[in-house]
């Protein structure tokens, strides 16, 4: 043990492309593990990897990085998957989901096979169906099996209303929920800038057909398009996201954030893997949280889950 007086914290990614290794980097960063493993079918990038992050260890966290195998997951606390295929320009997330649910079987199987008993956090699209696979191999309790969810959506959420109303993202609280992708809705009616409810900022009731707050959301839910189009790939907002979710499992913080997670009954859905917010700690999701929707906004959540529900279908 490199850290004999620190308590283990060890995170194992599985997929070492652009997201998996911006995840990385960002966990390097902001020191929130002690012990980072890299696993990827391309052994050689996950080295490669390995070895450019161990070069900035001088520069900042204390803590051990290595390309493994499967076997280091065994006593891992996370193993945070972001193997797979992304979209091409045009492609949607559920166009990748036959190909990425037969990936997740056999990467989640080796998983379990090692006697893993920590928790999954799922980034690959798409993320709530691949969420629901992870759980169904792994056999884990759902409060165990976590999928990124809305997490980034909301986060382009709060960033394109704060640049609007020229006030810190921080001070902007809202939630994008739903599926992550083309079917996900803003939950308008909770949306509050520093305790003051949007409609009064914006001294209409009519939230969602103002023109202004339509072209936010459109660009909150077109974002990943208009950045692949651009760069090819979305990876530093999801990767600072998923970093987020780390902290709170790992350091306990019962936070809010809006991860996709399994309803059985919350908002009148079943069996369904969808992005909602949620109580996140050290086992997992403590606790989803019922949000008081409009009959619009429960109109909308039940149609993003009717699509999930679809697609699961394919590969369950
Ligand atoms: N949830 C979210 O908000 C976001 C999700 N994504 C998703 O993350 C996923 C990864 O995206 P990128 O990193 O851009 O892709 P990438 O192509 O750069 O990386 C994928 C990596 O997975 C590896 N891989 C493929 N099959 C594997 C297997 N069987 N075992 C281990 N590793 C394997 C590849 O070798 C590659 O290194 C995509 O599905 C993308 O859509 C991307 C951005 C945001
Ligand atoms: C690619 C993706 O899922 C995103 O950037 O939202």
């Amino acid at each position: 043990m490199p850290f004999p007086h620190s308590k283990k914290r060890k995170v194992v990614v599985v997929g070492t492309g652009f997201v998996g290794s911006s995840y990385a980097f960002s966990l390097l960063n902001q020191g929130v593990a002690n012990e980072l493993v890299l696993i990827d079918v391309n052994k050689e990038k996950a080295e490669g990897e390995a070895r450019d992050l161990n070069h900035g260890l001088p520069f900042g966290s204390q803590m051990r990085i290595w390309a493994g195998s499967y076997q280091d997951c065994q006593d891992a606390d996370i193993v945070v998957i972001t193997a797979g295929a992304n979209q091409k320009p045009g492609e949607t997330r559920l166009d990748l989901v036959v190909k990425n649910a037969k990936i997740f079987e056999s990467i989640v199987k080796e998983i379990m096979e090692t006697g893993f008993q920590g928790i999954f956090i799922v980034a690959t699209n798409p993320v709530d169906v691949l969420s629901h696979v992870t759980q169904k191999v792994s056999g884990l309790a759902k409060q165990r099996v976590i999928g990124s969810g809305t997490i980034l959506d909301t986060a382009r959420f709060r960033y394109l209303l704060s640049d609007y109303f020229d006030i810190d993202s921080r001070n902007v609280h809202g939630y994008i929920i739903g599926e992550h992708g083309d079917s996900e809705l803003p939950v308008w009616s909770h949306v509050q800038i520093g305790s003051v409810p949007l409609k009064k900022f914006l001294e209409t009731e009519e939230i969602h057909d103002h023109p202004d707050m339509v072209h936010i959301f459109e660009n909150v839910r077109d974002a990943a398009y208009q950045i692949i189009q651009r760069k090819g790939a979305t990876y530093y907002g999801i990767a600072l996201g998923l970093v987020r979710l780390t902290k709170a499992i790992l350091n306990n913080e019962n936070s809010i954030l809006t991860v996709s997670t399994l309803l059985e009954g919350e908002y009148g859905l079943e069996d369904v893997y969808i992005g909602a917010p949620a109580i996140v700690n050290e086992t997992g999701i403590r606790q989803v949280i019922e949000l008081d929707l409009t009959v619009r906004e429960k109109q909308l959540f039940e149609q993003s889950a009717n699509v999930l529900k679809e697609t699961a279908q394919k590969v369950l």
